[in-house]
């Protein structure tokens, strides 16, 4: 087997690799160098969580996963096609792995993880070795820390190749989701929740397949109550440095903690009672189901082997501040987590001032300021130029909180 290319691809995936190159071949779709690709895509925070893999599968995901869209919190990502002989300012940066280059906004070259450049080996497999790529990459918010930014940085990576390809052109629209959010879930599984395009895909579904011998997962949008379009989000950043064990080397530890199995048993069911309340505008439900798969993941990750904790001791006392005053006040307001140790706060409008509350009150209480980043802005995942400066002049987070 190939280490550098990934093997494990669907069948309808392969069929639209021959299409490229079918493309290709007839002088349809042409690189040249120094032509151009744009995207940018949204973050996800995850409601019910994927957390763990199925065994001997690329990225096909043990459990099914319902997410909120992050509009405001995005990557923004150019890729340029460079032709097999590279200018001599890349080259003396001298620092590519053979397929590509990842620049920050500030134009620092930063390492590719080999999992980044399997992955786009693998995209662009129909060229041979005809393109290389630079990556210029960056996040509108912090990297690494809780915030899903593989999921956005990986559907806004693959997004730009298809618009370098012009697949937008060449491809039906059911052909481009597929290719998007496969190739997205074969970087980063939460990727796949943040590679639809279109309007109104606050809520997306990745579903696991029912045989296991399947080899594609679907990613839906979600029916939901209108209500739900007012729905608030903002995350308190407890700690900003990445975290010291990625998710992707957590979820290999999932299955040894004895509550993995409990809780991917009662995936299906929580699965529907979720998408139930999201059409109901179920409240409370969705709440006490939302808060409930946080605590039962981070139970799977504190008890495996090696033990992954990705809280800190700050997590849990805002947590309770949280819930007390929520119980006072009644309020609309729930919060989760990802594998890190930042809250996410979602809430209706007529709870913010619960939410400004609690926030002062979790401050005086840890004695220091607590940072936060509200979501102010909603939209999917976009392609193409005019697009990502539209969105890249638009998208700016604010802390408004208090
Ligand atoms: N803009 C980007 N472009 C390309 N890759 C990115 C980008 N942002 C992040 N990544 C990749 O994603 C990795 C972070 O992924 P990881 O899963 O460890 O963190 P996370 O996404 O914050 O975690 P979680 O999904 O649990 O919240 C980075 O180290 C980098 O490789
Ligand atoms: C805790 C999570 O955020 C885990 C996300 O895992 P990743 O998608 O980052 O992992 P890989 O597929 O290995 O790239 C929960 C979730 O987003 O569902």
């Amino acid at each position: 087997m190939n280490q550098n290319l990934i093997t494990d691809i669907p069948a309808s995936l392969k069929k639209l690799q021959n299409k490229i190159l079918e493309l290709k071949i007839a002088e349809k779709i042409i690189i040249q160098n120094g032509d151009l690709g744009y995207a940018s895509a949204p973050s996800n925070i995850a409601l019910l969580k994927y957390w763990g893999k199925t065994l001997g599968r690329e990225q096909i995901p043990i459990n099914s996963s319902i997410s909120y869209t992050l509009g405001g919190f995005r990557s923004f990502t150019k890729v340029t096609a460079l032709g097999r002989f590279f200018p001599d300012e890349i080259k003396s940066d001298a620092l590519f792995s053979n397929q590509l280059i990842l620049k920050n906004k500030n134009n620092e070259i930063i390492q590719i993880p080999h999992k980044m450049d399997r992955l786009i080996k693998s995209i662009l497999f129909p060229f041979g070795k005809e393109i290389y790529l630079k990556i210029d990459s960056y996040n509108n918010f912090p990297t690494a820390c809780g915030i899903a930014s593989s999921a956005s940085g990986y559907a806004a990576l693959v997004a730009a190749i298809a618009d370098l390809l012009q697949l937008q052109i060449h491809f039906t629209e059911q052909e481009l989701k597929i290719w998007l959010t496969e190739w997205s879930r074969l970087g980063s599984g939460s990727a796949t929740r943040s590679a639809l395009t279109g309007d109104d895909k606050f809520f997306v579904k990745w579903e696991t397949p029912s045989d296991h011998k399947i080899d594609f997962s679907e990613t839906q949008n979600l029916k939901y109550h209108p209500k739900w379009r007012t729905l608030q989000h903002v995350v308190f950043i407890l700690d900003s440095n990445e975290k010291s064990t990625s998710s992707s080397e957590g979820h290999k530890f999932a299955e040894t903690s004895p509550f993995h199995k409990i809780r991917v048993a009662g995936i299906p069911s929580r699965m529907k009672l979720m998408e139930k309340g999201l059409q109901e505008f179920d409240f409370d439900f969705i709440q006490y189901l939302s808060e409930e798969d946080a605590y039962s993941m981070h139970a799977v990750m504190q008890t495996g082997e090696p033990k992954a904790c990705y809280l800190n001791n700050e997590t849990a006392e805002i947590i309770s501040i949280f819930v007390k005053l929520r119980n006072k006040y009644e309020a609309k307001a729930f919060w989760t987590l990802d594998a890190g140790p930042n809250l996410h706060v979602l809430f209706m409008p007529d709870s913010l001032s619960f939410v400004q509350e609690f926030h002062q009150i979790a401050q005086k209480f840890l004695n220091r300021k607590i940072n936060n980043i509200v979501n102010n802005f909603n939209e999917s995942l976009i392609i193409g130029r005019s697009e990502y400066e539209r969105i890249e002049n638009r998208a700016h987070l604010t802390t408004t909180l208090s």
